[in-house]
């Protein structure tokens, strides 16, 4: 029995993974990952790792961050409490949709997920305080293949839905895109 109702979104390969929320009189059960289920979206492999952040004010932007071929990787990214506006960048250099970006919002109330092919730069902004998300990857943290675009990268043009409370002095740090910018190998 699928335990995800999974949408095609307008970035090929981009889906929204909404979990079932398996409920009775004491709460609910539901699945965060299925190999099974997941492999009908690209995802082969195994989860290389889970990640856990916790942000705790409304506003704040975390991303715009990718890492680079040979470490490229998918992600699943899934709100598991408060609500947030997730971004996708297709940075495909052979994509028909190249530099194009794609917001969704997720929430724990509705269990929904996110999930991210390889060759996308990935940030979020938090719609509310106190929120919690869960990464699966394909690829295990590799920081000298870790890359980033600024989130007010003009070439993109991102319409963030709040003013900008936090953002790391890392990812504020992150430079313009070269003109000449040409995208990423898929993997
Ligand atoms: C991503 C990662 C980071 N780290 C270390 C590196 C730093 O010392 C610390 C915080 O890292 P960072 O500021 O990059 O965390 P985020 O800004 O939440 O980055 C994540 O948020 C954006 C939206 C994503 O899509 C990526 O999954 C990931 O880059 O954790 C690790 O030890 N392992 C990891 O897998």
């Amino acid at each position: 029995m699928s335990r995800f109702n999974i949408t095609d979104l307008p970035l090929e390969g981009v889906k929204k993974v909404e979990r079932q929320l398996l409920g009775d009189e004491r709460g609910f059960l539901s699945r965060i990952f299925c190999a099974s289920e997941l492999a009908t979206c690209g995802w082969h492999g195994p989860v290389a790792q889970i990640n856990h952040t916790f942000t705790a004010k409304k506003g704040t932007v975390r991303g715009l961050h990718f890492q680079h071929a040979p470490f490229s990787e998918m992600k699943l990214v899934s709100c598991l409490k408060g609500h947030i506006w997730d971004v996708v960048v297709d940075l495909r250099a052979d994509s028909p949709t190249f530099l194009q970006w794609y917001g969704e919002t997720l929430s724990s109330e509705d269990g929904s997920g996110l999930l991210i092919p390889e060759g996308f730069a990935h940030g979020f902004q938090t719609l509310c305080d106190d929120v919690e998300l869960l990464y699966c990857h394909s690829a295990a943290y590799e920081p000298n293949a870790e890359a980033g675009i600024n989130i007010f990268e003009p070439r993109l043009a991102i319409n963030w839905p709040l003013p900008v409370s936090e953002c790391s002095a890392r990812d504020q740090a992150f430079p313009p895109l070269d003109v000449e910018y040409s995208g990423v190998a898929r993997k």
